[in-house]
């Protein structure tokens, strides 16, 4: 069974469809993206997962039980990190956490989680007096404190310096690597490459491509942008076979400055998926 299937999601507000037929499977461990414009629909999807919203359609199981339905237990074994900002101003960053440890039956230690957040020096703070980005680590602090099951990550690491990025991707991968699933949604192409073990794309409530990030949309088989300088400038060549081409290029004797093969990006993949769709 996987931590999360989902099969024919519909949900529609006022009679405008969000999220339409949508099917979905996320085996337990793997780090899964869900990208997709402002407005696709990840958010209603994500928040039907957490049990905070009603479907219209479909059957929906998250450790093996019906968001609708579940009751406490069931939403202990759950890590959730809301887009919106923590709002306990006057406590300090590890009261905050303590606090928030003794809702869960089996809490991490507070330590680890402030030491795995990159918020030890900042253990004594009141929250009102954290930068943006510290904030964002608080709000993970306090998603991960349960020890749970399951973490579904809204856009988290928006406003993160580049560094404190990389932290937390090494948490998410300790996290994972412990068996832990992580359903991430980004705007961050990079982050769900260098991350995600899967990636869906979401245009206008659908899912429009799903995979590896390095094979996404046919990307890995995507044909090549073979681009050299010469003697008689700069040259580009698009073709499904570079080897070849270079092999044909390179059998002069004249020195080929500059030469570079590139596949299509993830951007460049993702642009071309959700093209003409808000
Ligand atoms: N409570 C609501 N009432 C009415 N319409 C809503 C509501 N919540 C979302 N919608 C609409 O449903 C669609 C999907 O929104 P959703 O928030 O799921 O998108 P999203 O992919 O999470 O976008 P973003 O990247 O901007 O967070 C949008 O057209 C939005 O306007």
């Amino acid at each position: 069974m996987h931590t999360i299937d989902v099969r024919g999601l519909a949900k529609a507000y006022r009679g405008v469809p969000a999220v339409r037929n949508l099917d979905l499977a996320v085996p337990r461990g793997e780090i899964f993206a869900l990208l997709g414009p402002n407005g696709a629909g990840k958010t209603t999807t994500v928040e039907i997962l957490e049990g905070h919203r009603a479907r219209d359609a479909g059957t929906v199981r998250v450790l093996g039980e019906d968001p609708a339905r579940a009751g406490y237990a069931w939403r202990a074994r759950l890590g959730i990190v809301l887009q919106t900002a923590t709002d306990a101003a006057e406590l300090t960053v590890a009261e905050t956490v303590r606090h928030f440890a003794r809702y869960y039956p089996n809490p991490r230690e507070v330590d680890y989680v402030l030491d795995a957040c990159g918020l030890t020096e900042k253990a004594s703070a009141r929250v009102r007096r954290l930068s943006g980005g510290q904030r964002r680590r608080l709000d993970v602090a306090l998603g991960i404190i349960g020890k749970p099951e399951l973490i579904f990550l809204d856009e988290p690491t928006t406003g993160f310096d580049p560094e404190a990025r990389r932290q937390f991707w090494d948490l998410i991968r300790l996290l994972a690597s412990d068996g832990t699933t992580i359903v991430l949604t980004t705007h961050y192409l990079e982050e769900a490459e260098t991350l995600a073990d899967r990636v869906a794309v979401i245009a206008r409530g659908e899912i429009v491509a799903e995979g590896e990030p390095d094979t996404l949309g046919g990307r890995a088989t995507a044909e090549a942008t073979v681009r050299w300088t010469d003697a008689n400038g700069v040259h580009t060549k698009q073709t499904g076979t570079p080897t070849a081409l270079i092999n044909q290029l390179s059998s002069g004797t004249e020195e080929l400055a500059e030469l570079t093969v590139s596949r299509p990006t993830l951007e460049d993949i993702y642009l071309e998926l959700i093209g003409g769709r808000p």
